[in-house]
């Protein structure tokens, strides 16, 4: 029996095929990510290298000699490839369980074509079991939590991290989120927020499934 990383390897694998050759492409963080890093250092010179999402993200491309570019540094780019900690069939998401959902969000907003690879356990029907991460400035996080309590949640500080940007992250317990539009805008209108875990305005483009029956392609309404 395959397991979730196998899962998660043969979704990573499969992302290959929807890469522009020579092109610059948007890479995201996660175990399912990394999957992805390793399989891109199998045909590297089919690419001109990448921007990352991460710190962690850029390191291991580099480890692999993939050029690293700044976002600054590109005008487009056609294709951002990234995990999710759960994903609805609109292709709406929650991610940052890796605490990275600033800049994947960032970088997802550049791409013209977002492709979310995942196993199959982050398919759900309604998002939210998975608690919601939200990213605050420091001296905002009681406020934030407040907030957050007003809006049904239950925020639990992570503890011990800080994200790339020096900010700190609060998983926001008990969401059944009905409608996750509505949401990411109401957690964004907190003063002290950065960024949120939900990726419901830009949902992705193909979601590629691996599971027991192999990966499953599922395009959104925009592919
Ligand atoms: O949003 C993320 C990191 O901030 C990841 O995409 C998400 O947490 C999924 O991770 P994994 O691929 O390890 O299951």
């Amino acid at each position: 029996m395959m397991t979730q990383n196998a899962y998660k390897q043969a979704a990573a694998q499969a992302a290959i095929a929807f890469l522009p050759e020579q092109a610059v492409i948007g890479v995201g963080t996660g175990s399912t990510a990394n999957y992805f890093i390793d399989e891109l250092a199998k045909i590297k010179g089919r690419i001109d290298g990448a921007v990352a999402s991460s710190v962690a993200t850029a390191e291991r491309l580099k480890s692999h000699g993939i050029p690293v570019y700044e976002l600054q540094q590109v005008d487009s780019l056609p294709v951002y490839v990234d995990g999710a900690d759960e994903i609805n069939g609109h292709l709406q998401m929650i991610k940052g369980g890796g605490g990275a959902l600033t800049r994947e969000k960032i970088v997802a907003a550049v791409a013209e074509q977002f492709i979310c690879i995942a196993d199959h356990s982050k398919r759900v029907r309604q998002l939210g079991e998975f608690p919601l991460p939200v990213e605050v400035i420091p001296m905002a996080r009681s406020h934030v939590a407040r907030e957050l309590v007003k809006l049904g949640g239950r925020p639990a500080l992570r503890e011990g991290f800080v994200t790339d940007n020096g900010n700190l992250i609060l998983d926001v317990w008990g969401l059944a989120i009905a409608e996750p539009i509505k949401l990411e805008s109401e957690i964004n209108q907190i003063v002290g927020v950065v960024c949120n875990g939900l990726f419901a305005r830009r949902p992705a483009d193909v979601l590629l499934l691996g599971g027991p029956d192999g990966v499953e392609t599922v395009r959104g309404p925009r592919a």
